[in-house]
């Protein structure tokens, strides 16, 4: 089934034109990986399916609900994480996954899942300052699964964390995607991470789309994610 849904997307900023006619899908339980060089245009996209910004043209389906439609149905589906997590480092773990919950309606036995599975429960009731990064990541990706959203966006999420969070993170977005169904789009520069946590990968160039292909089939053909991505983006056009 499709969750996120991408249909000749474009986005003009002052007379330029920051995203080209995008167009990409994204199935349940899928982790996808949203790849290129600074200024792509990643961020951009993140935007406009969160609702954050309005596309010049296009449509956005997420969990068969247009958000040109129904803006607040469509990203009750999304849970979201773009640049840094807005987390209350003068609070304990567990109030600021509280605080989420209020504002999302959502009843506290709710959050027993996130509670026993990712946060770290040795230290619930710790400030927020005294997190690793890696703790606060987990944290963050909790906070954004409150109400149990279908689609989980995650910008950079492994920047700054050490191979030991890094790898923490890979296992758990691979549980929550291939066993819970959660769908999970990410856009990472990291491409050995990529390589090693998604299924399938768009690449992203001057705000247009160059291929989408599944990981497995890169590696059979390429060698390496970080080869086909050299190549194709010192390609001309
Ligand atoms: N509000 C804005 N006004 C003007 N230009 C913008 C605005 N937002 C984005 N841009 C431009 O759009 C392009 C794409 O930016 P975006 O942040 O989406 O790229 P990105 O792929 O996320 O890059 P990075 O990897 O550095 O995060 C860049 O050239 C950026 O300067």
């Amino acid at each position: 089934m499709m969750i996120l849904n991408l249909s000749n997307v474009t986005k003009i900023i002052s007379k330029k034109t920051i995203l080209d006619n995008i167009n990409l899908s994204v199935n349940e339980g899928e982790i996808f990986g949203f790849l290129g060089p600074n200024g792509a245009g990643k961020t951009t996209t993140i935007k406009i399916i969160t609702g954050l910004i309005k596309p010049n043209s296009g449509e956005i389906t997420i969990n068969n609900v247009k958000l040109s439609e129904n803006k607040l149905k469509a990203i009750s589906n999304v849970g979201a994480i773009v640049e840094n997590p807005a987390l209350y480092d003068y609070l304990t773990g567990l109030d600021n996954l509280k605080i989420v919950a209020k504002l999302r309606n959502v009843k506290k036995n709710d959050l027993d899942y996130i509670i026993e599975n990712i946060l770290d429960k040795n230290r619930l009731n710790d400030k927020v300052k005294k997190y690793s990064l890696g703790m606060k990541e987990r944290l963050a990706i909790g906070c954004a699964m409150v109400g149990n959203p279908k689609l989980l966006i995650l910008d950079e999420p492994t920047n700054g964390l050490d191979p030991e969070g890094i790898i923490d993170l890979r296992n758990l977005l691979k549980h929550l995607a291939h066993d819970k169904k959660m769908t999970i789009f990410l856009s990472s520069h990291q491409l050995s991470e990529i390589q090693n946590t998604c299924d399938r990968v768009a690449f992203l160039k001057n705000g247009k789309i160059i291929t989408t292909e599944s990981v497995d089939d890169i590696l059979k053909m390429d060698g390496t994610l970080e080869e086909k991505y050299i190549s194709l983006m010192n390609k001309e056009g």
